[in-house]
C-alpha cells in the first residue's frame, strides 16, 4: 500500500529517484515536450535577450508538482548559456543567505528559487530591490556602529517556481516579467515522453504500452516515468522484457492504478465526498480529517487533476463530487434521471 501511495505521489520519492529523473530530464527547449504556450513564449524572450546581450527577464513558473518546472529552469539557463544557482524558499532563512547568493552571481546568471511562495518576509524585502534595480542594501556591523551599504549586483535572472501562484505576495508576483503556467500533459504528449524515456532506459516498449502508461499518469511526466520503470520491472519478470499494452495494463492493475489513471488516494477522496458528505459541498478541513491527509496535499497534489478531469468541483461553499465521480465509483449520481433503477 505504501508503495502504491508513493507511485502516484507527484513529489520525487527518494534521492535515487531524483538521480533517475535527472538522467531522463530533457536538456533543451526542443527536447521539452508539450507546454506549447510556455515554450513559445520562452523561445522568443530567450532569443531576444541573447540578441541584445541582456539578462533574461525574471520568470515565474507555476503549476502542480512533477510537470517540469525545475526542468524548465535548467533549460532556461542552458539556452541562455549561463550558470544556474539553485535554492529554495524554506532554505533561505536569513537576509544574509540571499545576499551571499546574489553577490556571487555572474552577469546574466540564473538564480532558481524553488517553492518561492515559502520565502520569509525579511528575505523577500531584500529580493525586491535586487530584482528591480540589481542592488541590495545590507547591514554591516551591529548596534550603534551598524550602517547600511548599497551593493551593486550583476544583472541576473530570477526563475521562481511554485505550485501555488495564489500564495505569492502581490509585490513579488508583479516583479516577474514572464509568467508561465504549466498545464497537465495530454496522453499523446506523455506517450512521447514515455517513449523517449524507454529509449534512454533501453527498454522494449511498444506504442500500445506507451499509450497505456501515458493515459494513466495523471497528466504528469514524473508519474509517467515512474510508472514506466514499474512496468519495466513487471515486463522483465513476467513477459521477457516485452512491454506491450496488455503487459502495461496488467502491471498498472497490480499497482492499483485504475483504468482512468486514478489511484487509491484519488478514489479515497472521491468516495469520502460521496459517501461521508453526501456528494458535498464539503470544506477542505473536513475532507482532510475524513481521509487523513494534509490540507496542502489535497490542494496541491490530489485536487488539481481531479478538478481538471471533471471529477470534482471547487465552489465557494466547498468541494462537490460530479456525476462523473459517482459513475467512476460505480454509483448513480443523486440527480441523474435513472438513479432509482440502480
Ligand atoms: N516537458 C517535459 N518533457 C519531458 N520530460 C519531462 C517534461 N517535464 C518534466 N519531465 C520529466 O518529469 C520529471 C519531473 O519534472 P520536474 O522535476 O521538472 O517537475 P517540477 O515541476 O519541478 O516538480 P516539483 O513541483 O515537484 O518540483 C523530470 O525529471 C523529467 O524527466
Ligand atoms: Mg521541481
Amino acid at each position: 500500500m505504501i508503495e502504491t501511495d508513493r507511485l502516484i505521489a507527484p513529489a520525487a520519492a527518494s534521492p535515487q529517484e531524483e538521480q533517475i529523473e535527472r538522467a531522463l530530464r530533457p536538456r533543451t527547449l526542443a527536447e521539452y515536450v508539450g507546454q506549447q504556450k510556455a515554450r513559445e513564449q520562452l523561445e522568443i524572450f530567450i532569443h531576444a535577450a541573447r540578441k541584445r546581450s541582456e539578462a533574461l527577464d525574471h520568470v515565474l513558473l507555476f503549476g502542480p508538482p512533477g510537470l517540469g518546472k525545475t526542468t524548465l529552469a535548467h533549460i532556461i539557463a542552458r539556452e541562455m548559456g549561463v550558470n544556474l544557482r539553485q535554492t529554495s524558499g524554506p532554505v533561505l532563512e536569513r537576509a544574509g543567505d540571499l545576499a551571499a547568493l546574489l553577490t556571487n552571481l555572474e552577469p546574466h546568471d540564473v538564480l532558481f528559487i524553488d517553492e518561492i511562495h515559502r520565502l520569509s518576509p525579511v528575505v523577500e524585502e531584500v529580493l525586491y530591490p535586487a530584482l528591480e534595480d540589481f542592488q541590495i542594501d545590507i547591514m554591516i556591523g551591529e548596534g550603534p556602529a551598524a550602517r547600511s551599504v548599497k551593493l551593486d549586483l550583476p544583472p541576473f535572472t530570477l526563475v521562481g517556481a511554485t505550485t501555488r501562484a495564489g500564495m505569492l505576495t502581490n509585490p513579488l508576483r508583479d516583479r516577474f516579467g514572464i509568467v508561465a503556467r504549466l498545464e497537465f500533459y495530454s496522453p499523446e504528449e506523455l506517450g512521447y515522453i514515455v517513449h523517449r524515456s524507454a529509449g534512454l532506459l533501453q527498454m522494449n516498449l511498444d506504442a500500445a504500452g506507451a499509450l497505456e502508461i501515458a493515459r494513466r499518469s495523471r497528466g504528469t511526466p514524473r508519474i509517467a516515468n515512474r510508472l514506466l520503470r514499474r512496468v519495466r520491472d513487471y515486463a522483465e519478470v513476467k513477459a521477457e522484457g516485452q512491454a506491450t499494452g496488455a503487459v502495461a495494463d496488467a502491471a498498472l492493475v497490480m499497482l492499483d492504478v485504475d483504468r482512468a489513471g486514478l489511484d487509491v488516494m484519488d478514489r479515497k477522496l472521491l468516495s469520502a465526498v460521496v459517501e461521508k458528505f453526501m456528494g458535498g459541498p464539503v470544506g477542505l478541513d473536513n475532507l482532510a480529517a475524513a481521509i487523513g491527509e494534509e490540507r496542502d496535499t489535497i490542494e496541491d497534489v490530489l485536487e488539481p487533476y481531479l478538478i481538471q478531469q471533471g471529477y470534482l468541483q471547487r465552489t465557494p461553499r466547498g468541494r462537490i463530487a460530479t456525476p462523473l465521480a459517482y459513475r467512476h465509483l460505480g454509483l448513480a449520481a443523486p440527480n441523474e434521471p435513472n438513479a432509482d433503477l440502480f
